[in-house]
């Protein structure tokens, strides 16, 4: 494919309403002070911590570079805070303070997370495993912010443990979700397709190249539950090939082992979203009504056979213990290789890379996904 074809294809879904946010080309610098130890870094930008020299509010400053690899990027950019523009009114989804404009780059002035990622809640250290209760509220937040975006027909397609971010981690406080970089208005005819995220999230549609939609956010959602309930990463392989065999067969863990001291509720709650069908799983509006974030205090612990708790997913708690392969959370890194463009700070341990650092580069990864698709065509991998 043209390199024309394959970018213009990328810039499918879109926003390209003129921005209602101002751009400012003075210099970031006479206003802010920036620490220079990072926040965190992705495909596209380093992100770190920034001081107004006018209030002394913190903020984080997300520094994005204006062309990448030879490719101007500028309406991937503004896509972004089109986005961010379009969401403010969401408390859940970070808010966009400023924006300013150098010669190479621009910088998003975002609300400052303090809290850090969820993903530091979704590895198993006993200190900060959390209790069921506020994982409903955090998932009850998130199911907000989606509601917000998925009204506005944006698809965030990026959604995982590293990019739902805290207001403050102790005590824990609020969610607020980050990086719509890979974000896409899901317009009436046009089937949006080839999107590729972070390996061990991808929804089975984005495999299959089949259309997206508002409904991938919520297999990821299932994804994000089930790392925070059971600190293990449901499709995790022990390489990219083995993650999408586990994702295009539905091959998670539900044994009683794993979910030991997770209530029932919370267990069918993510067997409605982990579903091969995008059309049969619920809506984030739905989801908000489903029993196990309706409940306040009070938590069943209990299985099925032993409550009268209803059971609205009856026929897809079937669990064959010979499919099962406990996958532990290993925060893989798949895009590491495309962070190296940017100089790394030495002080930034990147939570992506905590427990796995032998990280496939991107061609690596194309690779495995073509493979992929060919053993699906041709028959099982070896
Ligand atoms: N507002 C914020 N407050 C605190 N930390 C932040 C904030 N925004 C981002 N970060 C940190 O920086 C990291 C990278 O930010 P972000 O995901 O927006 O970058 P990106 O390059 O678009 O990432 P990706 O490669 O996933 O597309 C986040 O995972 C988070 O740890």
């Amino acid at each position: 494919m043209s390199r024309r074809k394959s970018e213009s294809k990328n810039l499918v879904g879109l926003l390209s309403t003129s921005l209602q946010m101002r751009i400012k080309m003075d210099n970031f610098y006479n206003f802010y002070i920036v620490d220079p130890k990072e926040l965190g870094r992705g495909r596209c930008a380093v992100v770190r911590k920034c001081i107004a020299k006018s209030t002394g509010q913190e903020y984080a400053a997300k520094f994005l570079k204006k062309r990448r690899r030879g490719q101007d990027c500028k309406a991937e950019i503004s896509h972004e805070i089109a986005v961010l523009d379009l969401t403010k009114s969401s408390p859940r989804v970070v808010n966009l303070h400023e924006v300013y404009e150098t010669a190479n780059e621009i910088i998003l002035v975002l609300e400052y997370a303090a809290g850090g990622e969820i993903f530091n809640l979704c590895v198993p250290e006993p200190n900060e495993r959390i209790e069921e209760n506020d994982i409903i509220r955090l998932i009850r937040q998130i199911l907000e912010g989606l509601c917000c975006l998925h009204e506005n027909n944006i698809v965030h397609l990026d959604l995982k443990p590293q990019n739902i971010l805290l207001s403050s981690f102790s005590p824990l406080g609020d969610v607020k979700i980050v990086d719509f970089g890979m974000s896409r208005k899901i317009e009436n005819a046009i089937e949006l397709r080839q999107i590729i995220g972070t390996t061990e999230y991808l929804a089975p549609e984005i495999l299959n190249y089949d259309p997206i939609t508002t409904a991938t956010d919520m297999w990821n959602l299932g994804v994000i539950s089930y790392m925070l309930l059971t600190q293990e990463s449901p499709f995790v392989g022990a390489d990219n090939q083995e993650t999408f065999l586990n994702i295009s067969q539905l091959n998670v863990d539900y044994s009683e082992e794993t979910f030991a001291s997770i209530s029932y509720l919370a267990k069918d709650f993510i067997q409605k979203l982990l579903v091969k069908n995008p059309e049969e799983r619920p809506s984030a509006e739905a989801c908000l009504s489903h029993s196990w974030l309706k409940q306040g205090e009070f938590i069943l612990w209990c299985s099925p056979e032993e409550s009268s708790c209803p059971s609205p997913m009856q026929e897809h708690t079937q669990c064959s213990e010979e499919r099962n392969t406990k996958s532990v959370c290993n925060g893989t890194c798949g895009d590491r290789a495309d962070k190296e463009n940017i100089p790394e700070d030495s002080s930034t341990v990147s939570k992506r890379c905590r427990f796995d650092d032998s990280v496939p580069h991107p061609q690596d990864f194309t690779t495995d996904l073509v493979c992929y698709h060919m053993s699906v065509c041709t028959g099982p991998l070896n």
